[in-house]
Formats: C-alpha cells, structure tokens, sequence
C-alpha cells in the first residue's frame, strides 16, 4: 500500500496530531497531496496530513481494472467479504488499524489526536469510519460524501460484489444507517456543491441531514451554489475542514 505524508515543521520539536484524507474514485495518494491544497494552513495549524492511496494495486484479480468505479482505486474503504477481494481489498482495517501503527512508529505523531476527511467515495469512508470508531477520532468532515451507498448506482455496483447480496452487509458501511445506530461525538461538517453532477444521482445530502436529525446527531451542512464536484471545490474550502479539525486536535 501506498500513501502521501506531510510533516509540519512543528513536528521536529514535538508529536502532531494527524488528520487523515480519504480521496474518491480514481485517486491515488498524490491526489489530495497535489490538489487539495492542505498543506500551507496545515503547516500554520501543526497537523500531520496522511493521504492513502484508494485501494491495492497490481492485484492481478478479473476485473480489478478497467472500471473507474470498481476494484483498483474504488476500494470503498470497506472489509471484502467476497473471493477473490477479500484477499487484498480490506481498506477499512487498513486505514483504522494498520496505517495508524504505520504512522505512529515511523512518523513524529501523537495519533492519539487523530480526525478524518474526505472527499465522494472517501467522503463515505470518513463518515463510516468515524461513525463506526469513534474513539479512535476525534473529528470528522466530508466534501460531497456519498452518504448512501446501499441506495445510489455506485454503492449498488460495488457493494455487492464485496460484500455479497445481504442489505445488512451493506449497512455496515452506509453512514446514514450507521448513524442512527451510533451518533459522532462532535459536530460533523459536510460542504457540498450545488453544481456537483453527481449530487442527486450519486451523493443525496439530504439523507444523511435526516438520518442525522433523527438520531440527534450535530450536523453542519453547508451547500455552495456554483460549485462542482472537483478538488478545485475541495481547494476552495478545505482551510475551513483544517479549522474544523484543528479544533479538537491542537
Ligand atoms: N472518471 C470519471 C470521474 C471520476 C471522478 O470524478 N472522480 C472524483 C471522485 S468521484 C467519487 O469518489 C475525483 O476525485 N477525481 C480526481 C480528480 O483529480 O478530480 C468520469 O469520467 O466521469
């Protein structure tokens, strides 16, 4: 597995807090590193930035390549279930479990103070992490997250075959079923794009700001007329999402 660092310049004289970047269908771990734009107010902020890749590559599985929303790099940051992915794409414990230890025995960071962003596809992965360990973080935020994957196209391509064909199997990673189950504690905050060409297809806010009003969960929601779904978005206000996380890391 790969992923993309940034050390703030505080880290030389002390352990940072981490916020971890989970990036969308067709990412590698350059991705945000290149266009997000993080790394200026991180710097200011004293916070680590980690960017996995989306996914194993060179698995050599049927049908890994060759589908922008399948397989190599749409991971969907779940656990397969289902042969041959289980063997390889097991992105959530990687990103809950092996990659923090990563971090902290090679890198300056106090992943005790620990949040997690995203964006789409690594929007829902965030949402769902956190939601399903909230201990292990301490904020959580989301550019135009899928919020449903057990009802859009993409997550009704992809989950089934992880995970098989139960509806409960997908539930396990849909943020607004997970939320009613367990809230956050703390407010999350989602910006989302008026313009984004995905959004009522693919993203649908509008079931998580329910899911989230009915389990009493705090929500910030904030929509952007004229903005789309790309990291020209995401550059525009990801100091915001840092704030939001610096909050409770710093
Ligand atoms: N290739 C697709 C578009 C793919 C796309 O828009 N990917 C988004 C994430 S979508 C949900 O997870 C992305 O972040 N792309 C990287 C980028 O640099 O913009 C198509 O042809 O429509």
């Amino acid at each position: 597995m790969r992923f993309a660092l940034y050390q703030p310049p505080q880290a030389e004289h002390r352990p940072c807090p981490v916020l971890y970047f989970l990036a969308g269908l067709t990412c590698t771990e350059e991705t945000a590193a290149i266009k997000a734009g993080a790394q200026r107010l991180a710097a200011e902020l004293g916070l680590i930035l980690v960017m996995p890749d989306t996914s194993p590559r060179d698995t050599g599985f049927d049908g890994a390549t060759g589908d922008w929303e399948f397989g190599e790099g749409a991971g969907f940051y779940v656990d397969a279930t289902e042969a041959p992915w289980s063997a390889r794409f097991r992105m959530h414990s990687y990103v809950v479990d092996e990659l923090p230890a990563l971090i902290a025995a090679n890198f300056p960071a106090d992943t005790s103070r620990s949040g997690i962003c995203g964006h789409s596809m690594g929007g829902h992965g965030a949402l769902t992490i956190a939601l399903k360990h909230p201990e292990r973080y301490r904020s959580v935020s989301a550019f135009a997250p899928i919020v449903a994957p057990s009802q859009v196209p993409w997550g009704r391509k992809a989950l089934p075959r992880y995970l098989g064909e139960t509806p409960e199997a997908w539930a396990d990673y849909d943020a607004c079923e997970l939320v009613r189950r367990q809230t956050f504690p703390g407010t999350i905050l989602i910006d989302q794009g008026e313009a984004d060409n995905f959004l009522e297809a693919q993203l649908k806010p509008e079931l998580f700001d329910q899911a989230c009003a009915e389990a009493g969960q705090p929500l910030l929601l904030r929509r952007h007329a004229g903005y789309d779904h790309s990291y020209w978005f995401i550059s525009s206000f990801i100091d915001d999402h840092l704030r939001h996380h610096a909050e409770t890391l710093v």
